[in-house]
């Protein structure tokens, strides 16, 4: 059996790793003492918002110990947030099999690209994880928003897809994952917007002003995409063009429609909510700091994503956390000068 190995094991690779080993696949978790701590020896549950709720006990090695739990590893899932890729890579490279396969489950544009850099020869791919997931705490994660993991289609995925299969997470296979990832990333534009409310996704989403702080972050990361010609895929059911349309909408159109396309339950909250929680510095800017930086490339400027690298730069300083709606949104149109 091949024998997968989670690097970074925090929300999205206990979860993951989590349900893969539930469903017998041969899984050790690589993480923080702190996120084994929680875990302690009840080991891990797993439930979604369609009701899924099975137990796992992957064995949870520390990251001092991480290189010897790579060695024999078939599989790497790396489920670090986006600062701390390089460091891993660098730690992967000396003692990863030259066989073994690489699958960056990270949201941003970049991180199998720094992976790939650092691990010359071996197979790399860039994946997608749609679904938000909590850590609930004494070992308890929580998928709670629907979608499939998408990954760079290769030969080399084919003997661990029964196993992703098995564990309720068919991987979906994409000849195109940059324009997935850009895709992806219009999404997490939502992450800041959701961090600064400081309530959950579906608590924000369901309030217009909120909704209308993201589509003048989405329109202008569009544009900027545009102007680059960067294709974004379409990885919801509305084409990523028409999002910010419906985002804009009065409260009940949205709700009805976004009812019908996205299932999300109350408690999902944004990765990047929970690091300004944890007191952890956060990944904007690989989120809105990239709009940022390809605007400056072309010539152009991205004043509401720049405006919200800000937000969140003062936010982890232990700034302002819970703006309303209106003011968050006054305050980006007049970041915008629209
Ligand atoms: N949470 C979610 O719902 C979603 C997250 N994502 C993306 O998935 C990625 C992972 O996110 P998430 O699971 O939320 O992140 P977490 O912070 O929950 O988990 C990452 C874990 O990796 C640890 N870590 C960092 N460096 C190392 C290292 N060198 N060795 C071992 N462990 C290390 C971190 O510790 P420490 O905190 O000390 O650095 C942390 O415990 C991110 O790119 C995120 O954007 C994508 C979709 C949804
Ligand atoms: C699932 C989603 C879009 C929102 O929670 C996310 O990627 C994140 O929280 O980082």
């Amino acid at each position: 059996m091949p024998r997968i190995c989670v690097y970074g094991a925090g929300s999205i690779g206990c979860y993951v790793g989590g349900r893969l080993a539930a469903a017998g696949a041969d899984v050790v978790l690589v993480g923080r003492e702190r996120v084994r701590a929680t875990i302690g020896d009840g080991g891990l549950r797993l439930t979604d918002y369609l009701g899924a709720d099975v137990r796992a006990d992957a064995p949870f090695v520390v990251d001092r110990d991480g290189p010897g739990a790579v060695h024999d590893a078939d599989l790497v899932l790396v489920t670090v947030k986006s600062a701390a890729t390089e460091q891993v890579a660098a730690t992967l490279a000396p003692v990863l099999r030259d066989d073994a396969v690489v699958v960056s489950l990270q949201n941003g544009l970049s991180n199998a690209d720094v992976l790939g850099a650092a691990l010359p020869g071996r197979t790399v791919l860039a994946g997608m994880v749609p679904f938000n997931v909590v850590n609930l705490g004494g070992g308890a994660f929580h998928q709670g928003s629907e979608g499939a993991i998408e990954v760079q289609d290769d030969a080399h995925l084919a003997p661990y897809e029964s196993a992703f299969a098995a564990a309720g997470l068919p991987l979906k296979r994409r000849d195109d994952m940059g324009a997935v990832l850009r895709a992806k990333l219009l999404l997490n534009l939502n992450n800041a917007i959701n961090a600064l409310a400081g309530i959950p996704l579906k608590a924000e989403l369901s309030q217009r002003a909120y909704r209308r702080c993201l589509a003048l972050a989405q329109r202008e990361a569009y544009e900027t995409f545009r102007a680059a010609d960067a294709s974004i895929a379409r990885v919801t059911p509305l084409p990523p063009g028409l999002i910010p349309r419906l985002l804009v909408m009065p409260d009940r159109v949205y709700a009805a429609v976004a009812g019908k396309t996205l299932a999300i339950d109350p408690v999902a909250r944004s990765s990047m909510w929970e690091d300004l929680e944890a007191g952890r510095t956060t990944e904007i800017d690989w989120i809105n700091g990239e709009v940022v930086r390809l605007a400056q490339s072309l010539g152009r400027t991205a004043p509401v994503n720049a405006r919200l690298v800000a937000l969140i730069r003062a936010a982890e300083a232990g700034g302002p956390r819970a703006w309303s709606g209106d003011d968050l949104l006054a305050d980006l149109r007049t970041a915008s000068g629209r």
